[in-house]
């Protein structure tokens, strides 16, 4: 028996006498699909010919080498990252991503043709895609304004764009077998305190509302709306805020996003789970980090992920909160980047798969609150790290950080190659 075994063959005893399956634990883990943001690897540039600078108040810093360039170069590290974690996973596509033979291609008139070759990858590499109208980067973004633009014509193009990235994301649905989310976000906002309020709120509805007419089959495509608090020139006011989002996902049968980075600072996405579930069908998560701000750092296995995965599992939500990444650090091997992400995703998982919660519903709903604060304590020093390494060689991942040595050699043979 290896080391990995006969660590993991205790620890199985161990949780077995809390009352835990780790079989089970662990089958369920395989089931839930995490969407892997195409835009780690690029610093959310895109292949758009001519295409504009980053905007929409996001932005990437950092200037490690090896960033991708091209859509294949793209595939080719998301295969690297992807053959260090363990499970079958999706992809998150933005419009940006197009491929469209050298020539330019307006956002209003992109179709599935340009994403053909990424489904075609997709059906060998992942369990299911999604995708993003990309609504900033663009001279029709410059003045601040997208879906809720005072200019008509504005308004218009990025309606029938996001009219079109629906019509991707149900191909991608199709073809993959699994619904495409696709999520619509806009920068929207001012700088400055605006005197109204309303009108921007009202015509962003409105415009919503015109890209979400034609219903589209569920078993095929799903949408998503997602708010954020504040963006870089967007400080003191975005038109799609939490609760003009709550509110429209409710009375429109919608999927709300929640971003980790998109709240105060002190405010988390965990709790927010239960409460919007009570009236939604489906929520789409964006796993970030804030650091002081919606700086998208990557993710890590600390508190506030965990949290997220306790009340995904405690609430056995895993079928109806559609687990996203989004962050981007370019300062940081951007494939070593996914891995930590991801893997620390899993892990949380897989923490609160491992947990006694039936024991501890019990304990609560008995009003044994010591009970609660001590089994809740015991459960940290649990061997999460045995279940995890024998997943991992299990599903033929790397154990422990033999990983880094894995992505450091692609490094040196690939992304180090790159000019
Ligand atoms: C690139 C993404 O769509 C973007 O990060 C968006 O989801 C967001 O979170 C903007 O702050
Ligand atoms: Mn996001």
């Amino acid at each position: 028996m290896t080391s990995v075994e006969s660590r993991f063959e205790s620890a199985k005893q161990q949780y077995a006498d809390q009352g835990v399956d780790v079989e089970a634990a662990l089958a369920r883990l395989a089931d839930i699909p995490i969407s892997l943001h195409c835009w780690q690897g690029d610093d959310v540039a895109g292949f758009e010919v001519g295409g504009a600078e980053l905007g929409g108040g996001i932005a990437v810093t950092g200037n490690y080498p090896g960033v991708a360039r091209t859509a294949c170069e793209l595939r080719s590290d998301l295969e690297a990252a992807l053959a260090q974690i363990p499970g079958r996973h999706r992809l998150n596509l933005h419009a940006i991503y197009a491929e469209t033979d050298g020539k330019r291609i307006e956002r209003d008139a992109l179709a599935p043709e340009h994403f053909s070759a990424w489904i075609d990858w997709a059906k060998e590499n992942l369990a299911g895609l999604d995708f993003n109208p990309t609504c900033f980067s663009h001279p029709l973004a410059d003045s601040g304004f997208t879906l809720s633009s005072a200019d008509p014509a504005v308004r218009e193009f990025w309606i029938d764009h996001c009219v079109a990235s629906r019509k991707i994301g149900l191909a991608m649905g199709e073809a993959m077998g699994t619904p495409c989310v696709t999520n619509v976000w806009i920068p929207d906002g001012y700088k400055d305190v605006p005197v109204d309020r309303l009108a921007p709120r009202q015509r962003l509805a409105e415009s919503l509302d015109k890209v979400f007419a034609e219903e589209l089959d569920p078993a095929a495509h799903l949408d998503a709306v997602e708010s954020k608090l504040f963006g870089i020139g967007s400080e003191s006011y975005v038109v799609g805020s939490h609760e003009f989002y709550l509110g429209y996902a409710l009375t429109r049968g919608k999927v709300l996003c929640l971003d980790a980075g998109h709240f105060h600072p002190t405010e988390t996405i965990s709790d927010k789970l239960s409460a919007v579930l009570c009236n939604l069908d489906r929520v789409l998560l964006h796993v970030s980090r804030g650091v002081r701000w919606d700086s998208d750092h990557v993710v890590l296995l600390n508190d506030d992920l965990r949290a997220i995965a306790d009340e995904i599992v405690r609430g056995g939500f895993e079928k109806r909160v559609h687990i996203g990444l989004d962050f981007f650090d370019a300062s940081i091997n951007r494939v070593a980047a996914w891995v930590i992400g991801v893997r620390a995703t899993l892990k949380a998982l897989l923490a609160a798969l491992l947990e006694p919660t039936d024991r501890l519903k019990q304990v609560e709903a008995d009003g044994d609150y010591t009970a609660r604060l001590a089994l809740l304590e015991e459960q940290k020093t649990m061997p999460l790290g045995a279940v995890w390494d024998h997943y991992c060689e299990q599903s033929g991942a790397a154990v422990g950080p033999a990983w880094l040595d894995v992505v450091r050699g692609y490094e040196n043979d690939v992304l180090a190659k790159r000019a």
